[in-house]
């Protein structure tokens, strides 16, 4: 047998049909849907008279629209059109009989986060959602990515998915972090080495030891940014890390099947042979605790640097480059350190789990917040829980942080959370385009840890100097 990726063994393990230009039907194992991109897609399932191929695999949750306030199932805190799409998501969740956390439930949570804290997402499956950062789900070694409304209602009628087999990309992360770096760090790392265009018609493959060295929350925030460098998806191969996640999760296989499950998920790793179209290697050591200055995920710089001048760049980046300082405010030769922050945003399917807010808290502990605003958005009602239940949300309060319930908030702008023109925000979230959190909102993308750090002193911080 010829050596294969990850990647070719979890895609053989589902094609269902290939056509003589290489054009596949995938098999899906897990769709996810959320309230943003689903309802023209059941419309469509309603006027033709069908019905969903399998209501077990369909898990919908609303979380881009809904507020993070208390009294928020009540569409009068929504804006129209929020309203109409959480109220649809409702009615057809509960005419297609798939499974459905509404808001009132304690599971409910950004999509990305609670698949896998449910135990819905687990290695070697297709997963998709009509939502781009669907690649989160990659941590677990699954196939998943982000799919168009009318991909959803092809998912929703026939659990298949019409897809071409994309490049063979390898990015190893060798050796150890420093400490004060994180998961966040090595994602913004990359992107800046790749640019956003990098990825693109590549599945990535994120190995290497630091990448071991990871928890499950680390490889999700890891692979949630995969499309932020353009790629289809990401992966990362499962081992005992991911199986001692998944295990007892309420919808993970138990008893014999997931013994079962076990010997098959064992043999999900690249062969040491496989051949690899496009290989990037980075060392662990050489990164830094890093933010974004710009308004695309790929201007990145390490925050000992300063912002830089736009002729530093080369091409059609130069221009790109003078657009994003004016419209972030920022002038070259600034230290990054002297940009101070109004608002600070923690939350997101990038960095809204419990490990992220234990981070946020071991720097938060005992201090104070030294700007406007500061929300601490749990990714989940569980996330929410846990973190009160370890006293973190003690913190978090004392610090001067708003304690909030769990969705998308400010990580876009389509709900009440959002940014005031020229308002500059910490966010651990990971889009910072022109506009993302709030109309001329300025947005810089960093690590919890970071973000905490800039929620103390007032300006992107090097979390290094509080440790
Ligand atoms: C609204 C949704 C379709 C979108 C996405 O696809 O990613 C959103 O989640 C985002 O992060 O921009
Ligand atoms: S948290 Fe942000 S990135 Fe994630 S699904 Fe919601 S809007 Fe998209």
């Amino acid at each position: 047998m010829s050596p294969k990726t990850l990647y070719d063994k979890i895609w053989d393990a589902h094609v269902a049909h290939e056509a003589d230009d290489g054009t596949c039907l995938l098999y899906i194992d897990r769709h996810l849907v959320h309230e943003v991109t689903s309802p023209q897609a059941f419309e469509g399932l309603r006027m033709t008279g069908r019905t969903v191929r399998a209501p077990d695999k369909t898990i919908a949750v609303p979380d881009h629209n809904v507020p993070t306030t208390p009294g928020r199932d009540d569409p009068k805190n929504m804006t129209e059109d929020s309203a109409i799409q959480v109220a649809a998501l409702d009615t057809n969740a509960k005419e297609f009989g798939i499974h459905y956390y509404p808001v009132s439930d304690v599971r409910q949570g950004i999509v990305h986060i609670v698949g896998p804290e449910q135990g819905w997402t687990l290695p070697g499956m297709t997963v998709v959602c009509g939502d781009s950062h669907t690649a989160t789900h990659g941590a677990f070694g699954a196939l998943a990515h982000g799919i168009g409304t009318s991909e959803v209602e092809h998912v929703l009628a026939t659990q298949t998915l019409i897809q071409k087999k994309s490049k063979n990309m390898k990015v190893e992360i060798t050796g150890k972090l420093a400490p004060g770096v994180t998961a966040k760090d090595i994602v913004l790392t990359i992107i800046g080495a790749t640019g956003t265009a990098g990825g693109t018609g590549y599945v990535i493959e994120y190995c290497g030891e630091a990448i071991r060295d990871l928890s499950m929350e680390g490889r999700m925030t890891i692979c949630n940014m995969a499309i932020e460098g353009g790629a289809r998806a990401g992966l990362i191969a499962p081992d005992e890390t991911t199986f001692q996640y998944c295990k007892g999760r309420p919808h993970a296989p138990k008893g014999a099947q997931w013994e079962a499950a076990l010997n098959w998920w064992k043999t999900l790793y690249s062969d040491d042979d496989a051949a690899w179209d496009k290989v990037l290697t980075i060392r662990a050591e050489d990164i830094a605790p890093t933010v974004t200055w710009g308004t695309s995920p790929e201007d990145v710089l390490p925050i000992t640097a300063s912002v830089p001048a736009a002729d530093s760049f080369t091409g059609g980046k130069v221009g790109a480059a003078q657009r994003a300082l004016d419209y972030m405010g920022l002038t070259a030769g600034t230290p990054l350190r002297d940009v101070e922050i109004d608002t600070v945003f923690i939350g997101s399917c990038t960095n809204g789990r419990i490990e992220d807010l234990r981070a946020a808290a071991a720097i938060l502990k005992g201090k104070k917040i030294a700007v406007k605003r500061a929300m601490i958005v749990p990714g989940s009602g569980l996330v929410r829980a846990q973190a009160e239940e370890e006293g973190l949300a003690d913190i978090f309060k004392e610090a001067g942080f708003e304690w909030r319930l769990a969705g998308c908030s400010m990580c876009l702008a389509m709900n009440p959370d959002q940014l005031a023109p020229g308002e500059r925000c910490a966010a651990t979230s990971n889009r910072n385009f022109e506009g993302r959190q709030g109309r001329g909102g300025r947005t810089h993308l960093m690590s919890p840890a970071m973000a905490a750090a800039a929620a103390v002193t007032g300006k992107l911080t090097d979390v290094r100097e509080l440790m």
